[in-house]
């Protein structure tokens, strides 16, 4: 019943809203050139992502074609709906179209500012997978606290995704604690560790046949990965990878971890 394909690690980063369409360029083209002097074989092993803002993500796909290993280029939200009436929305089979492999969902942000709740993130969810993409969906607990709060919180949020898809979809969760997005440094690995055990030794998780990737987000960055290898698939960086040389260090660790 347990998960039997083995899960590739997996590292990647949004640049949120917080890079112009130049800084997104120069990124995604010094990120290439400086991958090129990594090991190639260290790289096979893993699967690397990155999420720029909607406005750029055809252009970052057609830059990442001359990237020396597949680096998958994400979104950063989509609508429910393939296609209708929903004025400034952004269409799931679009964004297929254009060559988008994952579609993060539910961020802490998209909860806390636009009033995303979880059937509107499990809907999306299956936007995703339907459409063919992979459904990156952010989970989390708001405020500090214990542990056995904290898998309370998530058991609500990932039982509402995992009710939208289908059992042998490919998923990844982002178990991102609320409290540590945006801030100085990332949640202890001793909660982050014992949070995700939790997570999943959950039903909707454990008896899936489905690969259920989960990455770790919230001031993630390089020194992190090694700390959490035991219990993570990887990590989900915002802006301790925006300095692309910060990024390629988290992946190397990632991959040598
Ligand atoms: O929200 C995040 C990734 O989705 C993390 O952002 P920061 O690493 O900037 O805290």
């Amino acid at each position: 019943m347990s998960n039997p394909t083995p899960r590739r690690r997996l590292v990647g980063l949004s640049t949120k809203m917080y890079f112009s369409l130049q800084r997104t360029r120069d990124f995604t083209d010094s990120f290439i050139s400086k991958l090129a002097a990594v090991p190639q074989e260290l790289l096979s092993n893993i699967d690397i992502f990155i999420i720029p803002d909607f406005i750029s993500l055809t252009n970052t796909i057609a830059q990442l074609e001359s990237s020396p290993v597949p680096i998958w280029t994400g979104a950063q939200d989509c609508h429910w709906e393939d296609q209708g009436a929903f004025t400034g929305e952004v269409s799931p089979s679009v964004l297929s179209s254009a060559g988008v492999k994952l579609v993060e969902v539910g961020h802490a942000e998209r909860r806390r500012i636009f009033g995303e709740d979880d059937a509107m993130v499990a809907k999306k969810t299956a936007a995703v997978s339907r459409n063919g993409m992979i459904p990156l969906v952010c989970i989390g607990e708001r405020t500090h606290g214990d542990v056995y709060a904290a898998v309370d919180e998530c058991r609500v949020q990932v039982d509402a995704i995992m009710s939208s898809v289908a059992d042998e979809a490919e998923v990844v969760l982002a178990y991102e604690p609320v409290w540590a997005i945006g801030a100085s440094q990332p949640a202890g690995e001793k909660h982050v560790l014992d949070v995700v055990s939790g997570i999943r030794g959950l039903d909707s998780v454990k008896t899936r046949t489905g690969t259920t990737r989960v990455l770790y987000g919230g001031s993630a960055g390089p020194g992190l990965y090694e700390k959490l290898k035991s219990g993570l698939d990887g990590l989900f960086l915002g802006r301790f990878g925006h300095d692309p040389q910060q990024f390629i260090k988290t992946i190397q660790e990632v991959a040598e971890a």
